[in-house]
This record gives structure tokens, C-alpha cells and sequence, in this order.
């Protein structure tokens, strides 16, 4: 049952070894909207390239880093500098801190220009995002499928459906068992814009 406060309610999706929560409505469509516009206009988006089987391949999506400045970041093999933070995410960061019970240091985006654009199986396991990494993360735009697999049974699968304004929380143990993507499709044609703060010990 669907109720008036399902928006700021949330229940773990993962059946073990792992803590996340999703909150469909978390910023309501028309604040979303207007992030989303925001967002697209005001992150310096790249194209960056990383190391995959020891050859430079770009990644098939736009991304970008914020944060305090002062720490340099890695990600697949490449050294990020973090720009900072600018008001957009700012206000973005102090909504999701209220529910996350941490506060962030940066945020990681990713800019899905349509069903082609994608991100692979991985964990978010970096040793300096510490042993259980908090992860909040933000999807405004075109929904797209978010699949989970344990990392040790590859057929054990969970999939969420991540909509305009839903906020995803990864906490516990997940980064340990669980690997996550953003699978391409056919069926997909608008862009979607996604932000996963992190927190850097
Ligand atoms: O786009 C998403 O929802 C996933 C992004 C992600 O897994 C990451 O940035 O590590
Ligand atoms: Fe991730």
C-alpha cells in the first residue's frame, strides 16, 4: 500500500549483506525539473578516458567531480581534482545529509546522454572512501534500470528502477558483496544526470 509519505520512507532492497534504501520522490518533479536544467548547465561535463585491459578507451558517459578541494581523488585508474562546490550542489548535498546521517566530502556525477551511454559492473570499494562506505546517490532525468549482483554468486540479482528526483542509499556492508550497474537500452532515449556523494576519510 502506497501512502501520503511514502517519499520519506524507505526500506532495505538488498536481501542480505548490504543496506539500501531507496526514496522514490525525494525532491518533488517540478523542484526536479528545475535541478535537472540546473544541473546540465552549470557542471563542467567531460568526456574523460580510462584504463581498461591496458589500453585508453573513453568512458561511455559525461562526467565530473566536486568536492573540497583539497583531496585528490581516484577513480579507474585516473587522478580526478575535485572543482568546488557550487550552489546547485550545495543545496542538493544539505537535503541528503539530513537523511544520510554523514556529511559528504565529494560528489561523483554521471551525465547519461541516452540508452547508450552506461556504467559497468563495479563496487565502490576505494580504501579511501573507508571499510563500509556511505553513498548517497541522486537521479534526476530519464529513469533508468540500477541492477545489483553479489560479487561472489553472480546469478543472485536485485534490480531498481531509479526515477526523476529518487534518492538511493548504499550503506553497510553493500560495497563489500554487492557489485552495481547502469545497464544500456535500446528502449531509452533521454538523458539522465546522477550524483553519488561520497564521503573521503
Ligand atoms: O548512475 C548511477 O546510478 C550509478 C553511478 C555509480 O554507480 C557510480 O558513480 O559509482
Ligand atoms: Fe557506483
Amino acid at each position: 500500500m502506497m501512502d501520503l509519505f511514502s517519499n520519506l520512507e524507505g526500506s532495505n532492497i538488498l536481501p542480505e549483506k548490504g543496506e539500501v534504501t531507496y526514496y522514490p520522490e525525494f525532491f518533488n518533479p517540478s523542484l526536479s525539473d528545475i535541478f535537472l536544467q540546473r544541473l546540465k548547465q552549470e557542471i563542467d561535463w567531460k568526456q574523460e578516458p580510462i584504463w581498461m585491459f591496458g589500453r585508453q578507451v573513453m568512458q561511455p558517459r559525461l562526467t565530473a567531480l566536486y568536492g573540497n578541494p583539497e583531496v585528490t581523488y581516484g577513480y579507474s585508474g585516473i587522478q580526478m581534482q575535485a572543482l568546488p562546490w557550487n550552489e546547485v550542489l550545495l543545496e542538493i548535498k544539505n537535503e541528503i545529509e539530513k537523511v544520510s546521517q554523514t556529511q559528504f566530502t565529494h560528489v561523483l556525477m554521471n551525465y547519461y546522454r541516452n540508452g547508450q551511454d552506461s556504467m559497468g559492473w563495479h563496487r565502490d570499494n576505494e580504501p579511501e572512501l573507508g571499510l563500509n562506505p556511505i553513498i548517497g546517490s541522486v537521479s534526476f532525468g530519464t529513469p533508468r534500470n540500477f541492477q545489483f549482483r553479489l560479487y561472489h554468486d553472480k546469478t543472485v540479482k536485485r534490480e531498481i528502477h531509479l526515477g526523476h528526483g529518487s534518492f538511493l542509499l548504499m550503506a553497510g556492508e553493500t560495497q563489500h558483496y554487492w557489485e552495481h550497474q547502469i545497464p544500456k537500452s535500446k528502449k531509452v532515449h533521454g538523458p539522465r544526470i546522477n550524483l553519488t556523494f561520497r564521503r573521503i576519510l
